[in-house]
């Protein structure tokens, strides 16, 4: 008995010794497979591959059938069955760089995007998007749940909090300044979502490298706290709400942007970086029973169809490197231009609806988030200016400006004078304006309003000789430049924003473009047209135009863009394919005065997805898939009106 006892002890130590390995393997194991994500994710970055997120969504209650289309999740791969097929055929697996499962929360989600969003305050550019088939959750990731609470806060809110707690980590060292616009595409326009007069105004995208304000006539309003994104973001979405009072859910018939524009002054070197953030709820896609898809309602439909399947072109000239990529196909693709081709950090957030009956979509929306992580963009740069770099720029943009006012004002002796200097007449040169003032005196105006070219060209080139000199003191003495928001005659009272004079200055030519006679107004390509610093923000929102749009005043039906037979959810897959593979049509005239194009000169798609059933029909062909379900939240009708979106939060 004894004998059996001490054996029993032996086996038992040697048992525990035995899991006390297997622990501390396993433990080196998880270890590894960390190190592994992180070398995997440095490659990505040096490859500077758009990065894939995909999240499902919980089944919603409500919903009588709770059968998923999802097999199994891990942390990179999901599995999703295919209802028609059986065995080994009948369930397809992708592999994202990270899968969120229904139980994953608004900050789980958060803190895995968190170093991409923070990057921008290190001058990155980076811009996250929302994709997925209508109901999906991506006004979910992006915003939050339509009632609104502290956990339930999506990236957006996130997103500008952690930026102004860090930035706040780090003042001692450099000074940022963030401000945000809110911009939305809605049937192929865009449109201000800041401005009273937003919704009715149509504004042009232009791409600009360099600062990353692409939409310079939008408001650009500088934020400083959460409440004010708050406070903001509620104005947002109250113009896009009030908008959608009778089209039933707005948000997901128009894609929505918050750009996040941040600019910092190492308060030692002297460098300025800056970064921008895009931040888009893409429009989502749902079937639509053809024969009430007619007038503006079918060119809605017809818009988002549009744009997705010129992102899916997009993503398919730059996945096969392609020599053209069809940019300007779409205002959607334009507006995300650089951050798709340029040395962005790129995030999709791909979106799932769990439901058993929408694995068709499901499958498709996967195949296209498999392609978009094939995209290489190349290592992301920053956008940095050292204090040396910074002030030559300026030298050059006044040196340039002042040859061309010269030679436009036949001026002989201030002709001779700049020509003298060579390095001032390269008209190559995008010149961020950091040479000059708007608090310099302004002698002159000058006639060409409408130049893109930068705002120290313009600004510059109404000034005299004199004034040239004084730009040089003004560079030495950054002091002088005034803050933000300040007129300029106040400039040189108030120094203490004068860290930021580069993006000081490029404000208050905007905000002195009524009154001031300095031509600065036709800077298109530098200028937001109007700034709101923080304390104008109650102002802003007192003029949010709370009229709506009457004219919408109609029930919103969605355009079927994916195929939808669940019969043949593969089949469907091909049909992203064969958009990709198709020539592209020229759709979208950029030229015209509204970005519409009347008559699409040939129809876009290849496929037009077969009826499920009779009550729907496709209208739309596809590129993304649409549910076979109605939005969850929404009730099952399609053509009831959605609640009206309500994700106003107050802190
Ligand atoms: N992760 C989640 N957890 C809980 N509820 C969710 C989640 N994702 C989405 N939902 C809910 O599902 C519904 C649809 O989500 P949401 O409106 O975000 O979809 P969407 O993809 O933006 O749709 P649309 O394209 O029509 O705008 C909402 O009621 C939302 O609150």
């Amino acid at each position: 008995m004894e004998l059996l006892q001490v054996t029993y002890r032996e086996e038992f130590n040697n048992l525990g010794k035995h899991l006390h390995s297997i622990a501390y393997a396993a433990m080196g194991y998880q270890r590894v497979l960390e190190e592994n994500r992180k070398l995997y994710n440095q490659v990505q970055d040096m490859k500077g591959s758009i990065r894939v997120y995909c999240r499902v969504r919980p089944s919603l209650s409500g919903q009588s059938n709770n059968l998923s289309c999802v097999e199994h999740i891990d942390d990179t791969t999901i599995t999703v069955l295919t209802p028609t097929k059986t065995g080994k055929e009948g369930r397809k697996s992708f592999t994202f760089n990270k899968i969120f499962s229904p139980s994953v929360t608004q900050a789980e989600v958060f803190s895995d995007t968190q170093p991409l969003i923070r990057s921008v305050l290190d001058g990155y550019n980076v811009c996250i998007f929302a994709y997925g088939q209508t109901g999906s959750g991506k006004t979910y990731t992006m915003s939050g749940p339509t009632e609104l609470t502290e956990e339930g806060l999506g990236v957006n809110y996130r997103a500008l909090g952690d930026l102004f707690e860090l930035s706040n980590q780090r003042k001692e060292t450099i000074s940022y300044e963030i401000s945000v616009q809110m911009l939305e595409i809605y049937n192929e326009q865009v449109r201000d979502l800041l401005a009273s007069d937003g919704l009715n105004k149509r504004l042009e995208i232009r791409n600009s490298s360099q600062n990353g304000i692409n939409v310079p006539e939008a408001h650009l309003v500088r934020v400083s706290s959460t409440s004010d994104v708050i406070n903001l973001m509620n104005l947002g979405q109250k113009n896009r709400t009030v908008f959608s009072t009778a089209m039933n859910d707005r948000s997901s018939r128009s894609h929505s942007c918050l750009t996040v524009h941040v600019q910092g002054k190492d308060l030692t070197s002297g460098s300025i970086i800056h970064g921008c953030m895009h931040l888009v709820d893409l429009a989502g896609s749902e079937r639509v029973d053809k024969s009430e898809v007619m007038g503006d309602r079918l060119k809605e439909a017809q818009h988002i169809n549009k744009s997705l399947s010129a992102l899916g072109d997009v993503i398919a000239a730059l996945a096969s490197k392609g020599s053209h990529v069809p940019y300007r196909n779409s205002k959607l693709t334009q507006l995300l231009q650089d951050s798709l081709g340029g040395q962005a950090k790129t995030l999709m957030f791909v979106h799932i609806a769990p439901e058993y009956e929408a694995s068709g979509e499901t499958i498709s929306t996967l195949k296209f988030a498999e392609r978009v992580a094939t995209v290489e963009l190349g290592a992301a740069k920053v956008n940095k200016d050292s204090g040396e770099v910074k002030e030559l720029k300026g030298q050059i943009s006044n040196l340039k400006a002042a040859l061309t006012t010269a030679k436009k004002e036949g001026e002989p002796e201030q002709l001779q004078r700049s020509q003298t200097i060579s390095i001032s007449s390269s008209p190559e040169i995008i010149i961020p304006s950091l040479g000059t003032s708007p608090s310099l005196p302004k002698s002159q105006s000058s006639s060409d309003h409408s130049s893109s070219v930068t705002n120290a060209e313009n600004e510059s080139s109404t000034t005299s000789r004199r004034d040239s000199l004084e730009i040089q003191e003004m560079l030495a003495n950054p002091s002088l430049w005034p803050p933000l928001g300040k007129p300029a005659s106040s400039a040189k009272e108030d120094n203490k924003d004068s860290a930021s004079g580069r993006w000081n200055e490029t404000l208050m030519v905007n905000k002195n473009d009524k009154k001031d006679p300095i031509p600065a107004a036709g800077n298109a390509r530098w200028n937001p047209t109007k700034v709101y610093p923080e304390q104008n923000l109650n102002k802003l929102t007192a003029n949010k135009n709370t009229k709506g749009n009457q004219d919408h005043d109609q029930q919103r039906i969605r355009p079927e863009i994916g195929s939808t037979d669940d019969s043949s959810d593969l089949d469907e897959c091909s049909e992203i394919d064969s958009v990709w593979q198709s020539s592209i049509p020229k759709v979208t005239n950029n030229n015209s005065p509204n970005g519409l194009t009347s008559k699409p000169k040939k129809q876009q798609y290849n496929h037009v997805a077969k009826p499920k059933s009779t009550d729907f029909k496709s209208a739309i062909p596809s590129l993304i898939p649409s549910p076979s379900t109605r939005k969850p939240s929404n009730g099952a009708n399609p053509n009831t009106n959605k609640p009206k979106r309500k994700t106003g939060y107050s802190k």
